[in-house]
């Protein structure tokens, strides 16, 4: 067990799913995976393990914020040797070039957060950036499977309620979604070596105030998990 997971030596795949919502997780590893086990009920932060077409892969809630997704991948990667996580989540749209219920992979992560001058300090402005290799594979994936896709920069924002900041700023610099975790996992698969890629679903948009019900999120989330699952299923090579 590590301080958050409760699972043993050997329970977790070495590819890792990870929504935000531990029910995700569960709907995920339940609806998809073969034989699906949960490995982790510490705190509720579910986490699964099954097989896709007879590949190891789990399913890993990360809790929301990348304060709460850094304690889980850090723990996934050093003490559960984790080598890929896909991050699946929600998010809302800025650019009016993004619809409701597009599927967006994230290229790269824009954050408030002071992750980044807490690892580099003053004056240093990382950009976290995804995989190459994992984005090609869920480009081309995402094309074969007939899912339409939008690839770009993604804000993650250190408060889900923030008066203060300039959304148009970032939009008129291209930022095309927001959500709260991308940057520090794209930070963290840097700093350990492991590849990295966020995979989301409009959920609502900034612009427009619309808003996906609680159904129609169920649909479009299942084509993100598809497509997750797939891309996961193409670049497991052990
Ligand atoms: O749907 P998930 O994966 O939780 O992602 C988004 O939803 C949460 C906010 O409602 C934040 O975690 C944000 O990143
Ligand atoms: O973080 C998030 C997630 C979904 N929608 C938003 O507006 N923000």
């Amino acid at each position: 067990m590590s301080t958050h997971i409760g699972a043993k030596a050997g329970e977790i795949a070495s590819t890792i799913l990870m929504p935000g919502d531990p029910l995700r997780a569960k709907y995920i590893a339940e609806t998809y995976l073969e034989n699906p086990v949960c490995y982790s009920q510490v705190r509720n932060m579910l986490g699964y393990t099954g097989t896709y077409k007879g590949k190891k892969i789990s399913v890993q809630g990360s809790g929301m914020g990348i304060p709460s997704l850094a304690i889980y991948t850090t723990e996934l990667i050093k003490e559960y040797g984790v080598k890929t996580i896909y991050r699946v989540g929600s998010c809302g749209g800025m650019s009016p070039d993004v619809k409701i219920r597009d599927v967006i992979l994230g290229e790269a992560g824009t954050t408030d957060s002071s992750i980044i001058a807490n690892t580099f300090g003053a004056g240093m402005y990382y950009s976290p950036i995804a995989d190459f290799g994992l984005l090609d594979s869920a480009y081309h994936t995402a094309q074969e499977m007939g899912i339409n896709t939008k690839v770009g920069n993604i804000f993650a924002a250190d408060r889900f309620y923030n008066d203060e900041l300039d959304l148009q700023k970032l939009i008129d610099y291209g930022v095309l979604a927001t959500e709260m975790e991308t940057a520090g996992l794209y930070l963290l698969a840097a700093k350990h070596h492991i590849k990295a890629l966020t995979i989301l679903t409009v959920s609502d948009h900034l612009l427009t105030g619309e808003a996906l019900s609680a159904k129609e999120r169920e649909t479009s989330f299942d084509e993100m998990a598809k497509l997750s699952l797939e891309t996961a299923y193409r670049n497991i090579n052990d």
